[in-house]
């Protein structure tokens, strides 16, 4: 389960945290126009005074200067104390004059007030090399008053000048021109006396004429990127303008902080917006981390729990397989083989040995031989059949408490795990099946009827005893035994008779032996064979003879014998083992004696010889 992506909704809030920057600069750049502009309209409003207030100024004086013209015109040239009177009334008026002139209809300076200051000017003659020329000659021409561009005054300085024209009339009524009242104005008492009321501090201030500066008066901080200027007209002259430039001081003045409050304001409600936001957001996130979490939480618990419960499951099943094991016969116990600590027994391993089971686990660790004699070598044995494959079923004893010894078939498993070996063996007693063997074996090795050992165990017998003898150089005799006439006593007493007859015979060839190693056996039919180990001639005829003996003695009537009684014929010969490969032989020699003494006349025992068997006559050896 996979958490969604948090990038979309993070890059969200980020161009959320953009736009209201943005929109929260752009607030403050509004707010900043607006004082701007309300900067602007302050300035602008004082240049327009100023210029107004300027053109005023002018036209009063223009209107001073107009009105002694009116009484020059009216009434004739003004006696000079007039004229002084009205100039000086005019010039107290307005500061700023430089001076006011009357100027000879030659263009000659005539009048002039005040004196100080404008010496320079006294000798002074409009000529027509001078720039205000072309500008009287119309005033002259017009009779209107006619405002200057500025020049370099004669007495110094820039000025312009007002030019009125006066007119005498003649005597026939004619107007004739008399000359200019002339108002001489210096720039620089002028825009002194304008700016008389205006804060320094906050505006340069510029005269200027067809945009050049005529006259500036500069203020610390100001601020050329805001100018306003205002045109003057100063009657017919529309070349000079005012210009106004504000300063930092004016600009601190009137604004306010407004801008910056607003802008800090909302670009820290923005943030907080947006982190409160980001913080829902990552609270939302890890709500839904918190979940997913949970629900694997769950999940796991739920597959903990199916393992727990198959856990428990295996383990109660292992449990009743351990339990089970203890209802067993059979010992099942599993051990490391270093250690020799028991992983596992049931019941069986140590109670049928008669041991508590703490007591088997002691002896297993400490004393093994005691419990298993022969443990380490079995223990090895063990691993070498498994590493070659071979059987791994074992016939041991076991020492029971009591100290007697238990039959043990232990069937064992090595197993290498984890670097450490252990050994799984089942174990069995089994006395009863090795008896039962035992006893199968002796029934296959014997004769049904008669109870001697049959004719097989003949042949394994011979042969065994056949190497024993030569490894020891003894001697062995061989008696081959055949009863006489035994199918004229079937026909004459019926087989059963026969059979008793056999078992008769049977008890006496058994009763005739008397050394250990001997053994009689039924060779087949009615023929039977002792086998008399380390036993030469002499014992051999010993043991036929008391054969004739013991079968005379019992007198067993036999109708079809010469004798009438039951007699027995015996071939016999006697071989060193030492000296032959094969007891094959000995068999074929006796079985000449045997042949011997049948053909001798029956009832008697024939012994082999080398002389005899050559002419092939026996010796005899007559029955009882
Ligand atoms: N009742 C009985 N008879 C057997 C048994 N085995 C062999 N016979 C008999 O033994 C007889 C042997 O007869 P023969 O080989 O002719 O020899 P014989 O009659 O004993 O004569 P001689 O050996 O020459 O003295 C046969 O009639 C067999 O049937 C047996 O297990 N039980």
């Amino acid at each position: 389960m996979r958490a969604r992506s948090v990038w979309p909704a993070r890059l969200a809030l980020a161009l959320l945290l953009l736009v209201l920057c943005s929109a929260s600069l752009m607030l403050a750049r509004l707010l900043e126009n607006d004082q701007h502009k309300r900067l602007e309209e302050h300035v602008g409003y004082q240049a327009r005074t100023l210029a107004r207030q300027l053109e005023n100024n002018l036209s009063i004086e223009v209107e001073s200067l107009e009105r002694i013209a009116r009484l020059w015109n009216n009434l004739g040239r003004l006696q000079q104390a007039a004229w002084e009177h009205e100039a000086n009334m005019a010039l107290q008026g307005f500061p700023a004059y430089q001076s006011i002139q009357w100027v000879g209809a030659d263009l000659r300076m005539r009048w002039l007030l005040p004196l100080a200051g404008n010496e320079a000017a006294q000798n002074f003659r409009l000529s027509a090399e001078h720039p205000n020329y072309p500008l009287a000659m119309q005033a002259r021409n017009t009779g209107e008053q006619r405002f200057s561009n500025s020049f370099q005054l004669v007495q110094g300085g820039r000025g312009f000048v007002l030019y009125t024209p006066l007119f005498l009339k003649d005597a026939q009524g004619q107007r004739q021109f008399d000359g200019f009242l002339q108002g001489v104005f210096r720039v620089e008492p002028l825009m002194t006396q304008l700016l008389d009321s205006l804060d320094s501090d906050e505006f340069s201030v510029q005269l200027l004429e067809n945009d050049h500066p005529l006259y500036s008066r500069q203020a610390p901080g100001s601020l050329p990127q805001m100018p306003q200027r205002v045109a003057l007209q100063l009657l017919n002259n529309r070349t000079f303008s005012l210009q106004l430039i504000p300063t930092q001081a004016l600009l601190q003045r009137l604004n306010s902080p407004l801008p910056q409050v607003v802008l800090g304001a909302s670009l820290a409600i923005s943030l907080l917006l947006v982190a409160a936001l980001a913080l829902a957001l990552e609270n939302a996130r890890r709500a839904e981390a918190l979940q997913v979490s949970n629900r694997l939480l769950k999940i796991e618990a739920t597959r903990r729990e199916a393992v727990e419960r198959r856990l428990r499951d295996s383990r109660e099943r292992l449990q009743l397989v351990l339990d089970l094991t203890d209802s067993c016969q059979d010992s099942l116990f599993i051990f490391d083989t270093a250690s020799r600590e028991l992983l596992h027994m049931n019941q069986a391993t140590y109670a049928s040995l008669g041991y508590r089971a703490e007591h088997f686990a002691q002896l297993l660790r400490n004393d093994p031989e005691q419990l298993l004699p022969g443990f380490h070598a079995w223990l090895q044995q063990a691993r070498s059949a498994q590493q070659d494959n071979q059987p791994r079923i074992f016939q041991r004893e076991m020492r029971r408490r009591d100290g007697s010894s238990q039959a043990a078939e232990i069937n064992t498993q090595l197993v290498q795990l984890h670097e450490r070996e252990y050994l799984i063996a089942v174990s069995r007693d089994n006395r009863e099946r090795l008896a039962l063997e035992a006893r199968l074996q002796r029934l296959s090795q014997l004769d049904g009827l008669t109870g001697l050992y049959n004719r097989r165990f003949f042949d394994q017998q011979l042969q065994a005893e056949w190497r024993r003898l030569r490894r020891i150089g003894a001697p062995m005799t061989l008696l081959m035994i055949d009863i006489d006439h035994f199918k004229a006593y079937n026909d004459a007493l019926g087989h059963l008779a026969g059979d008793d007859v056999l078992r008769k015979v049977a008890t006496v060839l058994q009763e005739c032996l008397q050394r250990e190693g001997d053994v009689a056996c039924r060779y087949g039919g009615e023929e039977f064979s002792i086998i008399l180990t380390s036993t030469g001639l002499d014992g051999g005829e010993h043991v036929a003879a008391r054969v004739h003996e013991l079968i005379a003695n019992l007198a067993i009537p036999h109708p079809g014998s010469p004798q009438q009684y039951l007699t027995l014929s015996i071939g016999l010969a006697v071989a060193q083992p030492a000296n032959e490969e094969h007891p094959g032989s000995l068999i074929a020699r006796s079985d000449q004696a045997l042949y011997q003494a049948k053909h001798g006349g029956r009832n008697q025992t024939r012994i082999w010889s080398a002389a005899q068997a050559s002419g092939y006559s026996p010796s005899e050896s007559p029955g009882a």
